[in-house]
């Protein structure tokens, strides 16, 4: 039974993402070889992985824009792509989605809109992006960091069910960075899922669970605590380098999150060697 069996079987209602048997190429080469996973919902799942080991690739096949060969991706459901997920699932790329000659305020007048979400929904995610104080600045005065806090502003219209964020802490110092992993932390608690990629390892931690790939392969599929504890280590970066030298992928069903995440409920993720939450 793989990750994905495990995610769809006796209560049938954990996943909110599901990846069978997934074929992708790209520019005739293959990417993803046959990937198996399940991201629990209401979690923070963490993708990291190399440059170019297929992080976005396998994003942009979840949220439906990317042609796959074979293999089956549902999300809530439903097959990736729908129609019904357009609302649902948000999906923020690592190039902010702005509109530079418009505001704040007016970019998200215009996505919302294009969503059908309500009027005081701006307001509600420019606060909660803490973008109040340039909200009627022009989106192409703003620095990189806050332009991406605009493009995750506009995924949060409508209150979407899975977020999946592309390296959305890259270039961020280090205090918006623990301010933004606050932020899933708070959309997760209120039912959010997150597919969240990074390459910085030091994030993991704020995660429920990881996917570490490599070459288009998954080397873990499990909870933070327990990739650290497979591989005998306190920090993510050596468990993933001890994943290659192990040969065999640490992939463990997502049901044992749940139990994994009520007895790391105390645990200050800032702190070494400890597991998320
Ligand atoms: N538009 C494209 N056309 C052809 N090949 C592509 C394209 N985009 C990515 N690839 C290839 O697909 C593979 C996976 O790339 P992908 O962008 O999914 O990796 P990644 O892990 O997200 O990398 P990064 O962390 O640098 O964003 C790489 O070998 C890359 O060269």
């Amino acid at each position: 039974m793989n990750n994905a069996d495990a995610a769809t079987g006796a209560a049938g209602t954990g996943a909110a993402i599901i990846v069978e048997d997934l074929h992708v190429r790209r520019a005739k080469i293959p990417v993803l070889e046959g990937l198996n996973l399940a991201v629990p919902k209401g979690r923070i799942v963490g993708l990291l992985g190399p440059s170019g080991s297929g992080k976005t690739t396998l994003m942009r096949s979840i949220v439906g824009v990317q042609v796959v060969q074979s293999g089956r991706i549902e999300v809530l459901g439903l097959p990736a792509g729908s129609p019904e997920l357009r609302r649902r699932v948000a999906y923020v790329t690592q190039q902010a989605s702005v509109y530079d000659d418009l505001t704040v305020r007016q970019n998200l007048g215009y996505f919302r809109r294009v969503l059908g979400a309500g009027a005081s929904d701006i307001d509600r995610v420019i606060e909660r992006t803490d973008l109040g104080s340039v909200a009627n600045r022009l989106a192409g005065s703003l620095s990189g960091g806050q332009r991406g806090r605009v493009s995750l502003a506009a995924a949060l219209l409508g209150t979407p069910e899975v977020l999946v964020l592309d390296e959305p802490t890259v270039g961020l110092d280090p205090v918006l960075r623990v301010e933004l992993w606050g932020l899933f932390r708070t959309l997760a608690d209120e039912g959010a899922t997150l597919l969240v990629s990074s390459h910085v390892m030091d994030e993991a931690k704020r995660c429920d669970r990881l996917l570490l790939m490599r070459d288009g392969e998954l080397l873990a599929d499990d909870s933070v605590r327990g990739v650290l504890e497979i591989t005998g280590t306190d920090d993510v970066e050596t468990a993933f380098l001890r994943l290659i030298d192990r040969g065999t992928p640490d992939l463990r069903p997502p049901d044992e999150t749940a139990r994994l995440a009520q007895t790391a409920e105390s645990i200050d993720p800032d702190s070494e060697g400890e597991a998320a939450r």
